[in-house]
Formats: C-alpha cells, sequence, structure tokens
C-alpha cells in the first residue's frame, strides 16, 4: 500500500490553498530554491570526487566582500543560487554574502514580486572537515515589483521577511523554513529526488542546559556576557544551581538545527576583538532569517540590546551582535545587558571565577 508523505511541493500547494488570493509565484520561487538546494547538496556531497574542497584561488587569492578567502564550494553555491532562482520569474533581485553589491538579473529574465538573501554556504570553515554545513535565506517583499530592485528596496527590518529557511548538508540534507505560521522541518528523500515533511512545527524548549559560544574570544566579551558564562560553568554549585553542557560546531546553520531541536543558547555577542565590528554575523542573511526561525520555533533572539528583527539595516553587509535561542535564558541575558547598561554592578562579578588569577578575569 502507498503510505501518502507530505513533499515539499505539496506542502507548498496546501499553504497556497489557504490564502485564496495566492498567485502561486512563492510556491514557484520555494520550488527553484529547492531545486539550487539539491544541486548544492549533490556537490557538497560528492566533495573531493568532484575537486570540490579548498580554497576558490590556489593561492587563496579569491577574496569576498567580507575579506574572507573563499572556497570553492562558496563560489559554485553563490552561482547555483543565481542561476537557479533568476529564471523563476519571481524575483525582483538578489543579495549574496559573497557579492559586494545588489545582483541584477539579467535581461531576458522576468522580474516579479520578491526579494532574495542568502548565505549560499554557511560554515565554509567547516567543509575541508567534513562537517555541516548549510544555506541562509531570507524572502522579502520588492518594494517595486516587476522592477529591478535596488540597494535602499532589500533594506527592510527582519520582521519583514515573508519567509527565511535554512538548508544543511549533513549526515542527511534538510530544508527547515517558515513562512510565519511556525517552522517545518524537511528531509530529502534522494532516492525520489524530493524533500518530506518529517519534522512538522518543530519547537524550542524554553529551559535549557545547554549553551554554544567561542570562548576563544572570552577576553573581548562585554561583562553581562562574562556573567552568563560564569555562571553557567560554576554549574550546580553556582547561582544556576545545575550542571550546564558546551557546544561550539562553528557552522551556524547547525547550531541552529542543535537548538531548535533540542533547546540551548547561542551567542557571537557584541565583543572588541575588532571595533569596527559590532558583531561576527550578517544581519540581513544570517541574523534575521535565523531570527524568524527561532521565533517562530517559540524561541527568541536579540542583539543583546534589543530585538534582532527590529534593527533597521543601513548596509547589505551589516554585521550585529547575535543571541539566540530558549527564550528563558534568552531573556535572563538580556537582563544582565539592561542591568549592566543602566550600571548596576550584580553581586556574581566579584567572583572568585573573575578575581585576576582565573579564566574569566574581568578587564
Ligand atoms: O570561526 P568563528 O569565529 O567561531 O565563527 C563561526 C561562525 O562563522 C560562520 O561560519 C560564518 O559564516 P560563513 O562561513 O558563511 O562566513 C558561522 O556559520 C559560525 O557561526
Ligand atoms: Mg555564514
Ligand atoms: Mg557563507
Amino acid at each position: 500500500m502507498h503510505q501518502r508523505r507530505t513533499t515539499l511541493t505539496r506542502y507548498t500547494i496546501e499553504q497556497e490553498h489557504r490564502h485564496p488570493g495566492a498567485s502561486g509565484e512563492f510556491s514557484g520561487l520555494l520550488n527553484s530554491l529547492a531545486t539550487a538546494i539539491k544541486i548544492i547538496s549533490n556537490q557538497v556531497n560528492k566533495g573531493a570526487l568532484v575537486g570540490m574542497l579548498g580554497d576558490a584561488a590556489s593561492d587563496g587569492a579569491a577574496v569576498n566582500v567580507q575579506g574572507e578567502v573563499q572556497k570553492k564550494l562558496d563560489v559554485m553555491s553563490n552561482d547555483v543560487m543565481l542561476k537557479e532562482n533568476e529564471f523563476s520569474g519571481h524575483l525582483s533581485g538578489m543579495a549574496s554574502e559573497e557579492m559586494e553589491d545588489v545582483y541584477a538579473l539579467p535581461a531576458h529574465c522576468k522580474r516579479g514580486k520578491y526579494l532574495l538573501v542568502f548565505d549560499p554556504l554557511d560554515g565554509s570553515s567547516n567543509i575541508d572537515v567534513n562537517l555541516t554545513v548549510g544555506t541562509i535565506f531570507s524572502i522579502l517583499r520588492a518594494p517595486n515589483p516587476g522592477k529591478d530592485a535596488s540597494l535602499e528596496d532589500f533594506l527592510q527590518p527582519g520582521t519583514e521577511q515573508v519567509c527565511a529557511g535554512l538548508a544543511l548538508y549533513g549526515p542527511s540534507t534538510m530544508l527547515v523554513l517558515t513562512t510565519g505560521n511556525g517552522v517545518d522541518g524537511f528531509t530529502l528523500d534522494r532516492d525520489i529526488g524530493a524533500f518530506i515533511l518529517t519534522h512538522p512545527q518543530m519547537r524550542i524548549p524554553a529551559e535549557t542546559h545547554e549553551f554554544a559560544i567561542n570562548s576563544s574570544n572570552e577576553r573581548f566579551w562585554e561583562p553581562p556576557v562574562k556573567r552568563y558564562v560564569e555562571e553557567c560553568l560554576a554549574g550546580k554549585t553556582g547561582p544556576r544551581g545545575k550542571d550546564f553542557n558546551m557546544r561550539w560546531v562553528a557552522s551556524l546553520v547547525a547550531e541552529t538545527f542543535r537548538i531548535l531541536t533540542r533547546g540551548g543558547i547561542f551567542m557571537y555577542p557584541r565583543d572588541s576583538k575588532d571595533p569596527a565590528k559590532p558583531g561576527r554575523l550578517r544581519l540581513m542573511y544570517e541574523a534575521n532569517p535565523i531570527s524568524f526561525l527561532i521565533e517562530q520555533a517559540g524561541g527568541a533572539s536579540t542583539t543583546g540590546r534589543e530585538r534582532v528583527m527590529n534593527v533597521a539595516p543601513t548596509d547589505l553587509h551589516q554585521r550585529v551582535p547575535l543571541i539566540f535561542g530558549s527564550k528563558n535564558e534568552v531573556e535572563r541575558l538580556s537582563s544582565y545587558h539592561a542591568e549592566y547598561a543602566s550600571g548596576k554592578e550584580p553581586d556574581t562579578f566579584n567572583s572568585p571565577l573573575f578575581s585576576t588569577r582565573s579564566l574569566f578575569r574581568t578587564q
């Protein structure tokens, strides 16, 4: 007996039926996005077999607008995202982590009513060590549908996103997305070449005992983050009264999926490492789409000072501090930021962990 499973195609049609006025453009766009993701997944999966590992230029000279060395897979993924989506007819422009300016659609491509912003390959440092990487995307409404999009058209806060999602190229290839009605996860069934709904309505538990932060930056953190991490490390014997576990994959997509699955808090906070950069992660194609997913799954996302999706973008490649995950933990860390901003010194800063001999010395 045939057991019917919900494919991504069926899912988008069903969603469309819920909106009687829908034109089908959005489903068409998701379809071309899914095709791009399948192509990238195939190349990531084959890796060295198709010569896809390593830097884009053998001497490491290919550098993107972020000043980061481009991997071959960064370049290939960017190209696939552009070429598979430009023809959909549903976009009036695209912007990518790997390109300085807004991508101008070729003259022969029809202009549509959406804008697509993406990080074609997130977690690039993990490619050569065969760990999970992914693609992050955000869909906005084009202020001037049918016309070429300008840079200003893209500078919309995260609250304006109509859809956001990520693809994971890990042990299995997954697509996780939200259109503002919760978060649904699909797994690629390679035998039939279709995404199947395997993780409907994902929810993040409000409580957690797992945190993720790159602790090599500890000396650059602000006091609220130092305080929060110190309290986690103090475990049962500290003010939290419970032991915490720590994870750092250095792949935002993988950390996000872990948090969507079993909770936790992710922190790439503001630090003083490079005063020109208020954070490590990019607002438009990393922080906003991830925040939309997290909030839709019942979690929270903040810069420490404000809700990420409320930040008014001023630049395509703008960076922000990013703290997200289980609601109670994110709220706790936000309250530490607020206390710090108000000038109140919490008692825990006098704890031995912050003494001159300690790991978490205050500066
Ligand atoms: O190397 P670090 O400082 O730990 O940073 C890790 C972060 O950088 C990223 O790899 C940045 O993304 P890209 O690989 O797209 O540049 C995130 O996925 C991850 O959270
Ligand atoms: Mg990235
Ligand atoms: Mg990237």
